[in-house]
C-alpha cells in the first residue's frame, strides 16, 4: 500500500509533499491536519471517530467509508431506532452528512457488510459543557459498567445514589422521558441538572484504577 502510494505520488511529481506515518491510528499523535479522507478498518470506527471529533486538531472535515450500520447510527436523530450515545456524542460537536451507500458487491473480494460514505464536519460553536463527560467509548462503557458498578460501591451507597438520580430526573421533568427520544438541547439540560446536583460524569476509569468509591458518575453529596 505504502509502495503503491509513493509510486503514484512520485509519478505525478508530488513526492516532496507526501509523508507517510506508519503507526496505529488510535495510538499515534496526529500532526496538524485539515482534511481526512479514509477507508478505515471498521473495527476501530467508534474510537477513531471519537478521537477525531474530541481531539485537539481543528480540522475541516473527515470523509470516511464506514460500515453501513455504523454510519446509520452516526446519522440518526432523536426517536430513530439507531439513535444512541454515539450519535449524541458525535452530533454534539460535529455535523454528519450522508454521501452515498457502497454495496459489498463493489469490493473484491466481497465483504460481509455494506458500507456508506459520510462527511463529518466539526461544529464551529461547541456547547459550553465539560466534554470529558461526553467522551467515552460505547463498547467500553457497556462492557465495563456492570462490574465496575458492583465492585466499587456498597449497596447503601448505590441505593442513595439511585435515589439522587431519580430526584434529579423528577425535578427536571425527565422521569417519564426516554433518552433515545431526547433532543441535544434536552440532553444538555439534563446534564446541567445532574451537574447542579453535584453529579459529574467523568473520571470513571481513573477512579476505578485508584480504587476510590465511585459510581457510573462521581457524586459529591
Ligand atoms: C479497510 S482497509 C483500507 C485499506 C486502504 N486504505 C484502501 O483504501 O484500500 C483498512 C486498513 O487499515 C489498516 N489498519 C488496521 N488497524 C489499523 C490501525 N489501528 N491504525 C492504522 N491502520 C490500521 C489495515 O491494515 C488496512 O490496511
Amino acid at each position: 500500500m505504502e509502495d503503491i502510494l509513493n509510486k503514484r505520488v512520485a509519478e505525478r511529481g508530488f513526492k516532496d509533499k507526501l509523508t507517510v506515518i506508519w503507526k496505529d491510528a488510535l495510538k499515534a499523535e496526529f500532526p496538524q491536519f485539515d482534511l481526512v479522507v479514509a477507508n478505515i478498518p471498521y473495527g476501530i470506527s467508534s474510537p477513531l471517530v471519537a478521537k477525531l471529533v474530541y481531539g485537539t486538531n481543528h480540522f475541516r472535515s473527515a470523509t470516511l467509508l464506514l460500515q453501513k450500520e455504523f454510519a446509520r447510527r452516526l446519522l440518526a436523530n432523536p426517536g430513530d431506532s439507531e439513535f444512541n450515545r454515539l450519535a449524541v456524542n458525535v452530533k454534539l460537536v460535529a455535523d454528519v452528512e450522508f454521501v452515498m451507500d457502497v454495496s459489498r458487491r463493489d469490493f473484491v473480494p466481497c465483504p460481509k457488510v455494506d458500507s456508506s460514505v459520510v462527511i463529518i464536519r466539526p461544529k464551529a460553536d461547541i456547547p459550553k459543557v465539560n466534554l470529558d463527560e461526553c467522551e467515552e467509548d460505547d463498547d467500553e462503557r457497556e462492557s465495563e459498567g456492570e462490574d465496575f458498578y458492583s465492585s466499587s460501591c456498597s449497596e447503601l451507597e448505590a441505593s442513595s445514589f439511585k435515589e439522587k438520580i431519580i430526584e434529579v430526573l423528577k425535578s427536571g421533568g425527565f422521569e417519564d422521558k426516554r433518552p433515545s427520544k431526547l433532543s441535544h438541547e434536552l440532553l444538555l439540560h439534563l446534564l446541567s441538572c445532574f451537574n447542579q446536583a453535584g453529579i459529574i460524569f467523568h473520571d470513571q476509569t481513573e477512579q476505578k484504577n485508584a480504587g476510590n468509591a465511585a459510581f457510573a458518575a462521581s457524586y459529591n453529596s
